[in-house]
């Protein structure tokens, strides 16, 4: 695991009295996320649930938000545009959208951890238009070209 990198962040009044984005163990990837509002989300539907947090992003990084995966087993609820985004120049609320897969109401309560962020590196690409590209063995062939979801023989 590398260092880790400064990111600050600015609680909102309405984050004020949370406890801030946390790794668990050691070694977890993401940081659990409160939910800074209470609501409830019914089958089918989706909600931006604020999380109280404004952050500044070091440039060459972004923030992935990821679903919980105990939340998507027990109950559906999942990050319908996982990983969700966050751009190092966004200074407005860090909101995670869920979306209800379940068959009940889920409700959410202020303080419940929501869904994982994720500190990764970016890489912007500088394009280099070209006329023709270099030739490989896949060539074209995608989506299902090399074979179903059968073993390999
Ligand atoms: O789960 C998310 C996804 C995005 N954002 C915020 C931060 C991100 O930097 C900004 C824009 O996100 P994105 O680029 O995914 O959305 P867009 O639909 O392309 O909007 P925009 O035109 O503002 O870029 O919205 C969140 O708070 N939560
Ligand atoms: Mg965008």
């Amino acid at each position: 695991m590398t260092d880790p990198v400064g990111v600050r962040l600015k609680r909102l009044p309405h984050g004020e009295g949370l406890a801030l984005p946390a790794y668990t163990t050691s070694g977890a990837a993401g940081m659990d996320v409160l939910a800074a509002e209470d609501c409830v989300i019914a089958p089918g539907q989706r909600h931006a649930v604020a999380t109280g947090l404004a952050v500044a992003i070091p440039q060459g990084y972004e923030i992935q938000v990821r679903p919980r995966s105990g939340l998507a087993l027990k109950h559906g609820i999942t990050v319908p545009n996982t990983p969700g985004t966050i751009d190092s120049d966004y200074r407005g609320e860090l909101k995670v959208i869920l979306i209800n897969h379940g068959a009940g109401d889920f409700t959410i309560q202020r303080g419940d951890r929501i869904a994982q962020l994720v500190l990764a590196p970016v890489t912007q690409a500088a394009w280099e238009e070209v006329g023709e590209l270099d030739t490989t063995t896949r060539g074209a062939g995608g989506f299902g070209s090399t074979g179903g979801h059968a073993k390999l023989a």
